[in-house]
């Protein structure tokens, strides 16, 4: 995460009154990006290596134990076998993933399992996934995971201030969250699949910016749509024109179904094309995600051996 904060700003009702989306030339840009930008071989093997780098290594289910999390918190350390590390000569990198991100619940098992390798613990957070808990009770539970070691707290928005328009609840919501997580760097979940619209989701991620946000996030996972290029587009824009504006570089998270590697490389091209390669690593990039290490593991073995393993050959917990 970059040291620099993003410092909580005013919030400029007129710029979201007037921000609008056109979600055809939306989808026409998308479409355009796989022909723009392929990566191979070696190419594509470091690009892999990144989305490793940028991975907040997730498990949010209901059935989650002290075990998996310490079996995912070995797996966040050493994130690739270590032949395929050999094979690829880069034991002198120690790569790690970007973060461990979990319930509150376990976030004093990740921390206690990752210190000292330098991998922060992310917790979801205010009710998370609907975050329609009580207000002051959302707020508790912030300050809790702080406190509990969290570096990081992935908040969701009340849906319903952005389906009714209400941006200075939404606003004020969000602020409250940011000021409740001191020195943690709040990423601000959109939920976009129960947002309706492209506009929605242009006006809700510059509301939560000018609030403080240092990442906006597309998506608990749990929505029945989640991270989509169209959506990644329309909100990567809003960074850059928040950039632009005010000069503060706000990190990019998409969260929920994202498995493949080829989905991750897409990605990977689509920051790289609408914000540079600043936004090419961890501080201000994050997959959100609980099974894309898998295949991400299994493209790299294919590049080392030419051979594809099984799935149970890169075990995730
Ligand atoms: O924030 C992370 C998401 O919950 C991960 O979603 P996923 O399980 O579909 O990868």
């Amino acid at each position: 995460m970059p040291p620099v904060r993003v410092p909580i700003g005013a919030l400029d009702m007129a710029l979201v009154r007037h921000t609008r989306v056109n979600r055809s030339a939306v989808e026409r840009r998308v479409a355009s990006l796989p022909a723009r930008r392929t990566v191979k071989k070696e190419w594509q093997a470091a690009w892999l290596l990144r989305a490793i780098a940028c991975m907040d290594l997730t498990t949010l289910s209901g059935d989650d134990t002290a075990g998996n999390v310490l079996r995912l918190c070995a797996k966040a350390h050493r994130p690739l076998r270590q032949d395929i590390v050999d094979a690829l000569g880069i034991g002198d990198l120690r790569l790690t993933t970007g973060a461990v991100c979990v319930y509150h619940q376990y976030v004093a098992t990740a921390v206690d399992a990752l210190r000292g390798t330098g991998i922060p613990v992310a917790a979801v957070s205010t009710g998370f996934p609907a975050g329609l808990s009580p207000f002051e009770q959302r707020l508790a539970e912030v300050r809790a995971s702080v406190a509990a070691g969290a570096a990081e707290i992935d908040i969701v928005i009340t849906r319903g201030h952005v389906l009714t328009g209400n941006w200075q609840a939404l606003y004020d919501e969000v602020r409250a969250f940011r000021e409740a997580c001191g020195d943690a760097h709040l990423k601000t979940i959109l939920g976009v699949g129960e947002l309706a619209t492209l506009t929605n989701i242009a006006r809700a991620s510059l509301v939560a910016m000018m609030a403080g946000s240092d990442f906006i996030k597309t998506s608990t996972g749990k929505e029945s749509s989640n991270a989509t290029l169209p959506v990644g587009l329309v909100m990567t824009r809003m960074i850059r024109e928040y950039g632009a504006r005010t000069g503060h570089e706000v990190g990019f998270k998409p969260a929920g179904g994202i498995r493949t590697a080829k989905q991750a490389l897409d990605w990977l091209i689509l920051m790289k094309e609408e914000l540079g390669d600043r936004w090419l690593r961890p501080h201000l990039f994050r997959f959100g995600a609980s099974g894309l290490l898998t295949d991400v593991e299994r493209q790299l073995e294919h590049y080392v051996t030419g051979r594809y393993a099984a799935a149970y050959r890169q075990p995730m917990v």
